[in-house]
């Protein structure tokens, strides 16, 4: 059986776990990592594999999983799916997931390929979940609460900002879907813990949390990737009240990320021209063999 051949944009956290979820699985071979860099300090474990800073360098790729930070995302897909490859991400900006949607339905349709984007477990498995429990209830309250555990969307967001040499967000379940935001840096020489604080407030992704910021000496001594969700909604079936579903997990962040990136490249080859988030996708094309297999032992 041919197998997918997949190239890994991006090679961080998501990344290494995506490299480690490609060799993992039965039906893809890993066309190649794309690093800003190239292979310059390639790192021990991607010696069987090409690494460049261009996926136009790359033999034969069938899709790209973009392991970018999420801001980068947007224009990453568009500019590969107008080669013609598929692409996947996990960008998780949710208040842009429908604008990022549209514009990236035009290229994927003037390309002629698919994108999936968002995908990841919040937003992604979750997004599923949620999708599933309100069907269950249409009437009613859903709540989801993340953690304690690292967000990397956040931590992304604070390593980004001038000041900071690397950084850590833990996110905190005050109840009822509320969170807050404890978040620990390593400062840049001369960088002012108040300024880094001012920006990190005002920046979308922490605006509408309470968000305390600390200065460590070494993030690294603090950090474990650790996270998990717990999702409830309480609602109506039909006209009958007091229906409650649960569902909960506790797992490593970047290596479901990364999973979940692997099981929606191989749906793109299922999914006709267009941008799809993973509440669009049939659950049943996210596992690798036949349609009829699954159905005859999982359904
Ligand atoms: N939907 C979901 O459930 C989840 C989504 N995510 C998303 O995944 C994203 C990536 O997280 P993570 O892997 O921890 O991030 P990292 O910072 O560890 O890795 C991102 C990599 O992208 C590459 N890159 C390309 N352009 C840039 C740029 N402008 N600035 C910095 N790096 C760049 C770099 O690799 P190189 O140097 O090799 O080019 C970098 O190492 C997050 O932004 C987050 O939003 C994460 C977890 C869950
Ligand atoms: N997108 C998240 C995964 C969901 C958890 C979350 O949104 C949070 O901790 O705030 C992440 O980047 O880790």
């Amino acid at each position: 059986m041919k197998k997918f051949r997949a190239a890994v944009v991006g090679y961080g956290n998501i990344g290494k776990f995506t490299v480690e979820a490609l060799e993992a699985a039965p039906d893809f071979e890993i066309a190649g990592i794309v690093r800003r860099q190239g292979d310059k300090n390639k790192p021990a474990e991607l010696a069987d594999y090409d690494v460049v800073d261009d996926i136009t360098k790359l033999k034969d790729v069938d899709v790209a999983i973009l392991a970018t930070p999420t801001r980068s995302c947007p224009e990453y897909s568009a500019k590969i799916v107008a080669l013609g490859i598929n692409t996947v991400d996990s960008y998780d900006i949710h208040t842009g997931i429908l604008d990022y949607r549209t514009s990236q339905m035009e290229n994927c349709k003037k390309a002629g390929k698919v994108s999936v984007i968002s995908a990841g477990w919040d937003p992604g498995s979750d997004s599923v979940v949620r999708v599933l429990m309100e069907s269950l209830a249409p009437k009613g309250l859903t709540y989801t609460n993340f953690g304690p555990g690292m967000s990397m969307g956040h931590s992304v967001c604070v390593r980004s900002k001038q000041g900071v040499k690397e950084a850590l967000s833990v996110t905190i379940p005050l109840g009822e879907g509320i969170h807050r935001r404890m978040v620990y840096v390593e400062l840049e020489e001369g960088a002012k813990l108040e300024d880094v604080t001012a920006e990190i407030k005002a920046d979308p992704y922490f605006a509408h949390d309470e968000t305390h910021v600390f200065a460590v000496a070494s993030v690294d001594d603090v950090k474990d990737m650790g996270h998990g969700v717990n999702l409830v909604r309480k609602g109506v079936s039909g006209k009958t009240q007091n229906q409650r579903f649960e569902f909960n997990m506790s797992i490593n962040n970047p290596a479901l990320t990364a999973q979940v990136l692997v099981n929606v490249a191989r749906a793109t080859f299922r999914l006709q021209p267009g941008c799809y988030t993973m509440p669009e996708i049939p659950v049943i094309d996210m596992l690798p063999g036949t349609r009829e297999e699954i159905v005859a032992t999982l359904v």
